[in-house]
């Protein structure tokens, strides 16, 4: 059922660093676009997905109205947006458009689209401005905040990319009102880690009413959402190039990452992310580091949410080979981050194979 909202304005989270920007939550945002473009900006590229093309459109003809001139590059739905090919495409329109380093790049649409498109900004000319309008939950929360950008190679998961903060961040709410439950699912799997590594309210919000929490219309998704929110803008701007803090927000990605290659990314990025932080929890428990009921805690509320808990691929080398390539492994050194409690992440290096594959085993075994 949709809960009546009422419309209090836009939430201004702001993201500290070098170039500092902000993330606006609220509704009906799409007026603050030309101020977060910034006034020397003459000249747009839009890059939208396939499913997205009337919302790229719109984009589009609000910035005509305002005198910009203003290109689509209409990229792929999903995963396949993120290659050298379609990147190669963006630069070609942009090339063709004659952008120079005072135009910018706006990316409407998902994870995907946010991270391909952070991407094509970071690297045209070296660097142009970037502004994210994120359409799912899991780009709100997660992928359009923060600056990490890139695209996959054969090998693996954003191997190629740079972090390339964006200018502003619009999330837009109204936009989840047409994401499929399957999406906004995948999104919450990204305010749950939060949840476990930095704020324990986000868990309890879930664990209180889960209908809420699915809700696109709710002010509890509201409230999960500047949470997490102001948990990314915290460690980014504190940690933009991950030198140390910034790894706590891969907390379950060494895992996922793994399944998502194996899968040929048939699986959502938020899926393979929650049965991640179940496989990681698993983990920390063999190693002493977790209690039971924390690690139990984790297939509860994710389970709770209708995302997977188990992973029944029987692929273990291929896994294991996959995670090796993990940006936080350091030469043959696997590196986990791992929790030693609700909002205590740590890291647990080169664990004992044998661990690693006893916690898949329970895994796939539930
Ligand atoms: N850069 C980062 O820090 C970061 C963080 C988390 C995830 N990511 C990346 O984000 C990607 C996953 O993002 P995602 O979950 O948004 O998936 P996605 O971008 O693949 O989008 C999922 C699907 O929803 C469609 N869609 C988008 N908005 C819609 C809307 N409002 N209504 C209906 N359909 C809509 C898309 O076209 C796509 O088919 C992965 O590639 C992941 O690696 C990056
Ligand atoms: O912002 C970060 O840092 C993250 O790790 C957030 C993750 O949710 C996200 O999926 C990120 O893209 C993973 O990055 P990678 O460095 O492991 O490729
Ligand atoms: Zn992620």
């Amino acid at each position: 059922m949709t809960t009546p909202t009422t419309n209090p304005g836009p939430v201004r989270i702001a993201v500290d660093g070098e170039a500092p920007y902000d993330v606006l939550i609220g509704r009906g945002l799409l007026g603050e676009l030309r101020g977060m473009l910034g006034p020397r900006v003459a000249k747009v590229l839009i890059v939208h997905p396939r499913a997205l093309r009337s919302t790229g459109e719109a984009v589009r003809d609000d910035l005509i109205a305002q005198g910009l001139e203003a290109i689509l590059a209409e990229v792929p739905d999903g995963e396949e947006a993120k290659s050298a090919e379609v990147a190669a495409f963006c630069w070609t329109v942009l090339g063709q458009s004659d952008f120079t380093r005072s135009d910018a790049v706006v990316g409407v649409g998902g994870g995907a689209v946010t991270d391909l498109a952070g991407f094509v900004a970071a690297t045209w000319l070296r660097g142009v401005r970037v502004v994210q309008v994120p359409t799912t939950l899991l780009a709100m929360v997660d992928a359009a905040v923060g600056g990490k950008t890139g695209i996959n190679t054969a090998e693996g998961k954003n191997l190629v990319g740079s972090f390339h903060p964006p200018a502003g961040v619009l999330c837009d709410l109204d936009a989840l009102d047409t994401l499929p439950l399957h999406d906004l699912r995948a999104g919450l799997a990204e305010v749950v880690k939060c949840g476990f590594i930095a704020d324990p309210r986000i868990l309890e919000l879930v664990e209180a009413d889960v209908a809420a929490a699915t809700d696109p219309r709710s002010p509890v998704l509201a409230e999960l959402v500047e949470r997490a929110v102001r948990v990314k803008a915290r460690v980014v701007g504190e940690d933009l190039k991950e030198s140390d803090l910034r790894e706590i927000l891969n907390y379950g990605h060494t895992f996922a990452h793994a399944v998502e290659l194996v899968e040929r990314y048939q699986w959502r990025h938020g899926a393979a992310v929650s049965v991640g932080l179940v496989y990681v929890a698993e983990l920390a428990r063999m190693a002493g580091r977790l209690s039971d009921a924390d690690a139990d805690r984790h297939r509860s509320v994710l389970r709770s949410l209708g995302l997977p808990t188990t992973y029944r691929g029987d692929r273990w080398p291929q896994l294991l080979d996959a995670m090796k390539r993990d940006k936080k492994a350091r030469g043959a050194l696997l590196r986990f981050v791992v929790l030693d409690g609700i909002g205590k992440p740590s890291r647990l290096e080169g664990p004992d194979p044998a661990m690693l594959q006893a916690a898949y085993a329970e895994i796939s075994a539930e």
